[in-house]
């Protein structure tokens, strides 16, 4: 784990900051847990203030405050913006931090807490999707996407890359506000120094292939391929470029945009991993073709976010100056969207379990003792004919109850191919069988390990261990419908997925060197 230098954390800059204990806080229930600890719902008990505190995780006390920790509230306190997270203060618990029951938590005697404390949200992107029922309109696809810019637009304007756009990120108010979250891989840039970064960030599926191709020099156009992949994700009802680790993610990127040259791509043959990654065979681009069923002002945008090469991408102040948010239907004003309940991952995935295991009871105390005339035709109980309401499926009802606003504990399904409503799609109507991975781009041959220059993911070659939540079991995970093996990222990937044998999820050492 990297720490910070004597005088790095400087939480005395003002009064507030870090001066209060964590005891003007109730917490009232855990909404999120990601990689650098728990997440919570809490009052301020003093004003009745809703807020979100999200502790720090210092699971190594020997080795000081995490470097991610400190980036994240350095660059969240010069950030003041409608659509980005609002970092309050820090709060701080000073004695030995005590487990629900009171007693000091072996190991951590000497030891209190930090807690950065948010404006709290009732939503993210991914886990509002993913309720049951769920219908996105155009306007209100619209009305996230042009949040979704404005945020990045000032983000970029300030120097900040954000390096991890995904909708576990971008939060969500009854207000209809979106905010982007989780600065914990930003970091400022310079525009004439933008050399020597990490290419191992950004969530694997919103990965670009700059950062994929070795690219250690890069710029804000690293989000704005995030963001293409999100906005034709809420319009396709799925996530459309799922790659299970970084050879499957490229060769899915070259599959629907084309493989690069220097003729549409200069310089793209001189990129660190170039060697190692092209595509045996030349593949045309294919965008147009895959999403046909969009409208027209959406698929020229999405053309120009999922540019390959990334001088040539559009920027998020250009983006906002799109046909697609000047013609109708406008995106609506957030105030008028629906409120939806509140409701957290956390809860959910616990009645998920506790329903999966009663479901699994059941059936072993079936199979223990079956049912006497088990063998006889079903008989109608209740003598009442069985209802199909409109819409709903003639077969077995959905097994999961409400589904969760907060992407809590992923990795997780994407939801299927309903996810999204019919599709922001006002002209060519929504067809999950087209586009996205529906449409066919699939998973060609990849040059082998082992040939020309060393692998350049580490951890025995291309699908190593790799990166900061590079793909790592955040996103989507177990559960989608095309990854039987356990999730997008099963195979490979860096970060914090569950099949790293490093630990990814709380594993801060590999973020040692990384900038
Ligand atoms: N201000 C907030 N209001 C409400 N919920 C929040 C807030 N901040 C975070 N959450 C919830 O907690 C989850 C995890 O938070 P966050 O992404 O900031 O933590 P992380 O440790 O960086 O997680 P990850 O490993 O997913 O990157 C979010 O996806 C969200 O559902």
């Amino acid at each position: 784990m990297a720490v910070a230098a004597p005088g790095q954390l400087n939480l005395d800059e003002s009064p507030s900051w870090g001066s209060r204990s964590v005891d003007c806080f109730e917490k009232l229930e855990q909404i999120g847990e990601g990689t650098y600890g728990q997440v919570y719902m809490a009052k301020e008990t003093e004003t009745n203030e809703i807020v979100a505190l999200k502790k720090i995780r210092m699971d190594n006390e020997r080795e000081g405050f995490p470097i991610t920790a400190i980036r994240e509230i350095k660059i969240l306190k010069k950030l003041h913006h409608q659509n980005v997270i609002q970092l309050k203060e820090i709060v701080t618990s000073p004695g030995p931090e005590r487990d629900e029951q009171g007693k000091p938590i072996e190991g951590n005697k000497y030891k209190g807490s930090i807690y950065m404390v948010f404006e709290y949200m009732d939503h993210d992107l991914t886990g509002l999707a993913d309720r049951p029922g769920m219908r996105f309109t155009v306007p209100q696809i619209k009305c996230y996407m042009r949040q979704l810019l404005t945020g990045l637009h000032y983000c970029h304007v300030n120097q900040v890359l954000h390096r991890d756009i995904k909708g576990s990120n971008l939060l969500i108010d009854n207000e209809g506000n979106l905010k982007l979250a989780d600065f914990g891989l930003a970091r400022s840039f310079s525009s004439d120094h933008n050399g020597n970064l990490t290419n191992r960030v950004i969530t694997l599926w919103y990965r670009p292939p700059e950062l994929l191709l070795g690219s250690t020099r890069y710029g804000p156009a690293v989000d704005m391929w995030s963001v293409g992949c999100i906005f034709a994700e809420l319009l396709n009802g799925k996530p459309i470029l799922p790659g299970k680790n970084e050879p499957e993610q490229l060769n899915k990127i070259f599959e629907l945009c084309g493989t690069p040259d220097e003729l549409i791509w200069p310089g793209v043959t001189k990129m660190p991993w170039y060697n190692n990654f092209k595509p045996p065979r030349s593949l045309k681009r294919r965008v147009k073709e895959a999403f046909k069923h969009f409208d027209r002002h959406a698929l020229d945008l999405l053309e120009k976010m999922l540019t390959l090469d990334p001088s040539q991408r559009i920027s998020a102040k250009d983006a906002l100056d799109a046909e697609y948010f000047w013609t109708d239907p406008l995106p609506c004003d957030p105030k008028s969207l629906p409120k939806y309940e509140a409701s957290h991952e956390f809860q959910t995935k616990k009645k998920r379990q506790q329903q999966r295991q009663a479901e699994e009871a059941a059936k072993r105390q079936k199979l223990q003792h079956p049912p006497p005339h088990s063998r006889l035709p079903p008989i109608q109980q209740t003598g009442q004919p069985h209802q199909i309401r409109p819409g709903q499926p003639m077969h077995n009802a959905p097994p999961v109850a409400a589904g969760p606003s907060h992407h809590y504990a992923k990795p997780r399904g994407p939801g299927g191919p309903n996810r999204y409503p019919q599709g922001g799609n006002q002209g060519g109507g929504y067809n999950p069988n087209r586009g996205g991975q529906g449409g066919g781009y699939g998973s060609g041959p990849y040059p082998q390990q082992g040939r020309g220059p060393p692998p350049p993911y580490p951890g025995g070659g291309m699908g190593g261990a790799g990166g900061p939540r590079g793909g790592g079991g955040s996103g989507y995970g177990v559960g989608g419908p095309n990854y039987p093996q356990g999730g997008p990222y099963g195979a490979s990937g860096p970060g914090r997925g569950p099949n790293y044998p490093q630990g990814g999820s709380h594993n801060q050492q590999q973020y040692g060197n990384w900038q």
